[in-house]
């Protein structure tokens, strides 16, 4: 089956920094892939890339099997709902109901009018609502935001990527906001959502101590530069010191 991201000797620079450099990565669907790496690393932006939010300025980035600088506006945004990305600062409204943030998710495929009718007469609340029951929170519907926890926020952010129904799931450094225990809970259930549903997953992580336990493979970037690429359980301590290293 045709891999589900490719980058094909990808660079990206701004300005006179090369963010990534000659960046080659295949990921199949299914796989659970972490990226670890020291701060400026280019985590970020390589996730970025395999949402289609940066272009990379040298190479080519395929997404199920397209080249996304060579599709069309209306065919890129089609390719992009299929990849759905969680952020550590959750990127909710905070004076919405949980509902309206997870509606959000299907924005891109509701038309204008249902998204306004919706703000005042929430549409879409089965759906909604059984986003909310599979990260854990069915009874927080219709709290206000604000009022939640973290770690419930997360999972609000994780409800209204799953309403999106994505092949993908990318989580840029989803528990860096939680305390421990709260992080180990997003961790797991990411885990569980993508093995329960195949949905690939790729997640930028300073937490090394998920990387053996919740994922098949891991990739190092340093600099820039993909500096290894393996199975999860042949990744040691040498290879994390020289990833790390001052
Ligand atoms: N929009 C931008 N404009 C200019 N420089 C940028 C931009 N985005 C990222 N960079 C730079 O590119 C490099 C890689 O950044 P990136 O955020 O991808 O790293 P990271 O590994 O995710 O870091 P962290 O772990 O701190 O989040 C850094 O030097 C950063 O300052």
């Amino acid at each position: 089956m045709e891999p589900i991201f490719v980058l094909d000797n990808v660079t990206v620079r701004f300005g006179n920094l090369a963010a990534l450099e000659q960046v080659n990565l295949t990921i199949q669907r299914g796989e659970r892939v972490a990226l670890i790496g020291p701060s400026g690393a280019g985590k970020s932006t390589l996730l970025s890339l395999l949402n289609g939010t940066q272009r990379p300025t040298q190479g080519e980035v395929r997404v199920l099997g397209r080249p996304l600088a060579r599709l069309s506006p209306r065919e890129r945004q089609a390719i992009q709902r299929r990849i759905g990305t969680v952020y550590q600062q959750f990127h909710l409204v905070e004076n919405l109901r949980v509902i309206h943030n997870v509606n959000a998710g299907r924005l891109g495929s509701w038309p204008l009018w249902k998204s306004l009718i919706s703000l005042a007469w929430p549409l879409g609340v089965d759906q909604a609502a059984a986003a909310l029951a599979q990260v854990g929170i069915p009874e927080k519907l219709f709290a206000r935001t604000s009022d939640l926890s973290g770690g419930q926020q997360q999972r609000v952010a994780l409800a209204r990527v799953l309403v999106q129904n994505p092949d993908a799931i990318l989580a840029d450094e989803p528990i860096s906001n939680l305390d421990p225990e709260r992080g180990r809970e997003i961790m797991d259930l990411l885990v569980h959502i993508s093995e329960t549903t195949g949905k690939t997953l790729v997640v930028s992580l300073h937490a090394i101590e998920f990387t053996q336990s919740h994922f098949h493979r891991i990739v190092g970037l340093r600099q820039g530069r993909v500096q290894f690429d393996c199975p999860a359980g042949a990744v040691d301590g040498t290879l994390l010191a020289g990833l790390y290293q001052l």
